[in-house]
């Protein structure tokens, strides 16, 4: 569904990402993971054609997405910043604003009133609904600009670093929506993420960038501590427990 050919960008003379590959199916959860400055954002804005990679290809069910009007593209490809700026709308209109490369008109239609209204409640947003997004903690803003992602109803959800102001109860809260998204309405959800035992939990694929290339790229088997050793250069133990892995980094005592 989605295939990434021999992708390079640089900024100015700065190269960044390398012959990056990626093939992802609908219905898939992929991390994109790697040391800080990897390159990762970059990566997920090249998807999104924020940026313009100076060579390589972007397919999407066969057609290269740099050919996509803006209208088409906003259908295909859904894009949630690692920072967004808070504007004087309220909760309410700023997910309607999701909505805006479905309307006929200027007008919503019944269908995306009513999908707005289901997103509120998906993510448990519906007593802050008529709330304005400077008057939300750090927390709901990053909910209400995922849900208006979500509004937007994409084939493809990127997501940079989606839960990084979020507390335990809301990371897991978001991961599984956004999971139970990807398997119920076949979307292929790619995200950026720092928490690798989160990450490890929610997704079917994983993607490490290191030295501007995909280092590895695969299921749980490149869970491997030789693998995350050498991707973040620390030393680490990955276990087994109720049948989940977990990736335990070695520190020396103190
Ligand atoms: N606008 C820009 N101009 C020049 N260099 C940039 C720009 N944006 C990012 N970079 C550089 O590109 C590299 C990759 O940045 P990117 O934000 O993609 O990394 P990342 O893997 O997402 O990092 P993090 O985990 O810290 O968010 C970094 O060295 C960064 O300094």
């Amino acid at each position: 569904m989605l295939e990434v050919k021999n992708l390079s960008f640089a900024f100015k003379d700065f190269e960044v990402l390398k012959e990056i590959e990626l093939k992802a199916q609908k219905g898939q959860f992929v991390s994109i993971l790697g040391n800080n400055g990897a390159g990762k954002s970059t990566f997920l804005k090249c998807i999104a054609r924020i940026l313009k990679p100076q060579s390589g290809v972007i397919m999407v069910d066969g057609k290269d997405i740099s050919r996509f009007s803006s209208n088409d593209l906003a259908k295909v490809v859904g894009y949630v910043p690692q920072r967004y700026a808070s504007t004087r709308l309220t909760v309410f209109e700023s997910i309607l604003i999701g909505r805006k490369p479905h309307f006929s008109g200027i007008i919503p239609s019944k269908e995306d009133l009513q999908v707005v209204e289901s997103v509120i409640e998906k993510f448990g947003l519906k007593p802050l609904a008529f709330k304005y997004l400077d008057e939300l903690s750090g927390g709901e803003m990053q909910k209400v600009v995922i849900a208006r992602a979500v509004a937007q109803q994409p084939k493809i959800l990127l997501l940079d670093e989606p839960i990084n102001n979020l507390d335990l109860k809301n990371q897991v809260e978001v991961l599984s929506i956004l999971k139970k998204l990807s398997k119920e309405n076949s979307i292929l959800v790619i995200s950026v993420l720092h928490d690798l035992n989160l990450a490890i939990r929610f997704s079917d694929h994983f993607v490490f960038i290191k030295d501007k290339s995909v280092f590895a790229s695969g299921g749980r088997e490149i869970i491997t501590p030789e693998i995350i050793s050498n991707v973040y250069g620390i030393e680490v133990k990955v276990e087994t427990s109720h049948d989940q892995l977990f990736v335990v980094p070695i520190v020396p005592t103190i």
